[in-house]
Formats: structure tokens, C-alpha cells, sequence
């Protein structure tokens, strides 16, 4: 737990950060140097050698999963490979490994984590790891420890090591009494899964550690992420990238939404490019550390409608899953981003047809096309 040297010096930066104009002199947050846990280190641990640049050096949690690599690839691509270390708990796939430094990481495992960044000399961190929606809702014991315990872990060693801190949150992060159409940045949130409590738990620990202690968190909400190579979780969103696998393989797609469940979603080329633009952003240009992002915003019907486009005798049916169903109709339906637009420049590159047509170009589905015409 964080310790508290000086009471009164520590109300008095809390007053002035919430803006309270009470004329209380200001000491730089930034210069507190408080560690918020200090814990001895004692295992050995090879470093993986970086290239010397001013580049920032990079440390991605559970970086397997759907949006890991593709973060990896797009910051490889910007920082250079060297300098972009993919971390999980799962064994990585050869062309994973073999296409830049991957190393094993338990959030859970404070100790481990810790020596990760320190022996690689990590200054911004993205943390992945996390059980979305509905596993999440599956194995609440598990996404407590993950998406609550292993935060801490993170924001922890964060503080500590003054490192620039991504965390994402969700669409997930809003409940049935946040307003639905359109879902503004501030309002009520009172989420009914253990994921999006741990989401407003995220948002608000990594806001309190930014005033408190400096952090400099930044965070996202995405929307539901849809991908061609990589394989979504265990999420409400999944059916929207199913769908488009299903519609090759089979030309048969059973969704577990009802037809008019409306939900954000975005591909996901505009969420990396998303998350690695509010990272580069001046921090002046920041009037918040948690932004909406938003990209386009569809129901079952309407994707099927548009893969049919592609894939002509897609046969669509519906089996609901209550779980699922219930988390969804909690949900925002639109996602009103204006703050991180206004803020510093967000634009998504792909609404709904465009998503289509280039999720199908990587999926190959031209056989299936040339069957059906
Ligand atoms: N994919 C989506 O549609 C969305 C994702 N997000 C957030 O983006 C982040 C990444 O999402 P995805 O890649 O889709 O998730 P994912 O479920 O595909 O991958 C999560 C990864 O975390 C790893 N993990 C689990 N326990 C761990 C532990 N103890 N230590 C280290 N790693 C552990 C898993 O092995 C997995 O590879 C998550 O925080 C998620 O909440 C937010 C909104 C939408
Ligand atoms: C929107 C998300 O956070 C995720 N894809 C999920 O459905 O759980």
C-alpha cells in the first residue's frame, strides 16, 4: 500500500489537482518520491539487449491475446523491433517469437514483473493482460486476481519506475443506467460485470495515481475490436468477428446477440493506431487521462446484411446467450468520442463497409465469392 509521508503536503496536492482554487501552494506532484511498494529483489533474469535510441523501450502485457501482436508490430514498426518486448503467460507461436523479444510474464508475480522492467530499462508500458466479458463472468475469482490484483501490480511498478502506463478500458466499463445513445466520457457508471467493475477500477485507480503520484496514465475505452489474424477472448463482442470466419468456412453463422443488439465496435488497425496516437500525445494537449473512441456502430443484422454483400448465401440464424445477451443490453449503442477528436485529433479510417471488404481481402474469401456468383 502506497505510504503516506506527509499528510498534509499530500491533501494539499489533492486539493490543488481537483482545481479547487482554495490558494494552497502547489508542490510538484512529480516530486514526492513516494514508492508506492517497495519490494527486495532476488532472482536473476537475462535482459534482452536493446538498440541505444531515444526511443521509448516497451513492454507489452498479455500481448498474445487478439490485440497484442498487432500493437507489437505496429510499435516494432515505429520504435524499432529491439525495443518492443511482447510479454503473457501462454507459449507464443513460432512466427510470434521468432519476430522480435518475447518474454515470459505473470502479472500476478509482482517480483517478475518488476525485474522485467527494470533489466530492460522500460519506459512505457501497455497493459493487455485482462479476462474480457463473458469468460470474465465465467471465472469471477480468476478476473478479480487478473483485471484487479494484477493492475495494481502494474500501476504500482508504473509509479514507481516513472514509466508512461497504457491501460484499456471498455465499452464495458458503462452499465444499464449510463446513458446508452450516446454514451458521453462522464456519466454514471455502474457496470454489472466483473470486468467492467475492474474496467472503472482501472479508469479511476490510474486517474488517482496520475494526481497523486504523476503517473502518467493514459486510457482508452475501446469499443468491440474486430481482427482478421488474431482471435478474440472470450468477449459480447466476439460474434462480429466469428461472423466473417463462419461466413468462409461454412457459409453458416449462428449468433448468440439478438438481431437489433446495437453495439460500438472498430477494426482494428484505427484502435492500435488510437492507442499509439494518445501515447505520442503532448501531455498539455490531455484534458483527460480516460477518452471514448469511437468508430462505428452496428447490430447483427446490419453486419450479416453487409458480409451478405461479400458472401451472398450467408445464412444467418439466432441462438441467444442469456449471459451474453444481458451484459450486451447493458452496453452503450453509440459512443460519443468528441473530447478525444477535439483533444488531439482522433479520426477513425474504417466504418462499417470498409471493415467488411478488408476483413474479407485478409481472410482470402475470394473462393467463396466466386461460388456464389
Ligand atoms: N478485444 C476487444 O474487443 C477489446 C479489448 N479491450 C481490452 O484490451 C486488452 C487486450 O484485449 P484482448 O487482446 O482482446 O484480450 P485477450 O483476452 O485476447 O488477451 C488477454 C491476454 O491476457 C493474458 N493473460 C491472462 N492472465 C494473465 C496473467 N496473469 N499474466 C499475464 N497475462 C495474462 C492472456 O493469456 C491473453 O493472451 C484487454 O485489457 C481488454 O480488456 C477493451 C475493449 C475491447
Ligand atoms: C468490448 C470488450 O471489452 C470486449 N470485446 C468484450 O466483449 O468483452
Amino acid at each position: 500500500m502506497p505510504i503516506v509521508k506527509n499528510v498534509s503536503r499530500a491533501v494539499n496536492q489533492l486539493l490543488q489537482s481537483s482545481g479547487c482554487g482554495c490558494g494552497i501552494s502547489v508542490v510538484p506532484v512529480r516530486r514526492i518520491g513516494i514508492s508506492p511498494r517497495q519490494v527486495a529483489s532476488d532472482a536473476s533474469f537475462h535482459s534482452v539487449s536493446f538498440s541505444r535510441s531515444d526511443h521509448p523501450r516497451v513492454l507489452i502485457t498479455g500481448g498474445l491475446g487478439q490485440l497484442g501482436v498487432g500493437l507489437a508490430k505496429l510499435l516494432r514498426k515505429r520504435f524499432g523491433k529491439n525495443n518492443v518486448i511482447l510479454s503473457d503467460i501462454r507459449k507464443p507461436a513460432d512466427n510470434v517469437f521468432y519476430s522480435g523479444p518475447f518474454i515470459y510474464s505473470d502479472i500476478l508475480d509482482y517480483k517478475n514483473l518488476r525485474e522485467i522492467v527494470v533489466n530492460n530499462r522500460i519506459t512505457w508500458l501497455f497493459h493487455y493482460s485482462a479476462l474480457l466479458s463473458a469468460v470474465g463472468e465465467a471465472n469471477v475469482p480468476l478476473a478479480r486476481a487478473v483485471n484487479i490484483t494484477g493492475l495494481h501490480n502494474v500501476l504500482d511498478i508504473a509509479a514507481e519506475h516513472n514509466l508512461r502506463l497504457f491501460v484499456p478500458s471498455t465499452i464495458g466499463a458503462f452499465g444499464p443506467t449510463s446513458p446508452r445513445d450516446p454514451t458521453p466520457d462522464l456519466c454514471i457508471q455502474r457496470p454489472r460485470t466483473i470486468y467492467g467493475v475492474s474496467k472503472v477500477h482501472a479508469e479511476l485507480m490510474g486517474e488517482y495515481y496520475h494526481y497523486r503520484y504523476g503517473l502518467d496514465f493514459r486510457c482508452l475505452r475501446y469499443p468491440g475490436i474486430i481482427s482478421a489474424d488474431s482471435q478474440p477472448g472470450g468477449g459480447t463482442t466476439d460474434y462480429a468477428v466469428q461472423i466473417f470466419h463462419d461466413a468462409i468456412k461454412t457459409g453458416k453463422f449462428q449468433c448468440n446477440l439478438k438481431p437489433d443488439t446495437r453495439l460500438p465496435m472498430m477494426y482494428i488497425d484505427d484502435c492500435l493506431k488510437a492507442t499509439l496516437e494518445v501515447m505520442e500525445a503532448p501531455a498539455e494537449a490531455l484534458s483527460m487521462r480516460t477518452y471514448n473512441i469511437s468508430a462505428m456502430s452496428f447490430s447483427p443484422e446490419e453486419l450479416a446484411q453487409e458480409v451478405q454483400k461479400h458472401v451472398p448465401e450467408l445464412q444467418v440464424t439466432y441462438s441467444v446467450d442469456a449471459v451474453r445477451q444481458a451484459i450486451a443490453d447493458s452496453w452503450p449503442m453509440n459512443f460519443d468520442d468528441s473530447n478525444a477528436r477535439r483533444d488531439w485529433g482522433w479520426k477513425h479510417d474504417y466504418d462499417l463497409p470498409e471493415l467488411v471488404t478488408t476483413m474479407f481481402s485478409f481472410l482470402g474469401s475470394d473462393s467463396r465469392i466466386a461460388q456464389a456468383s
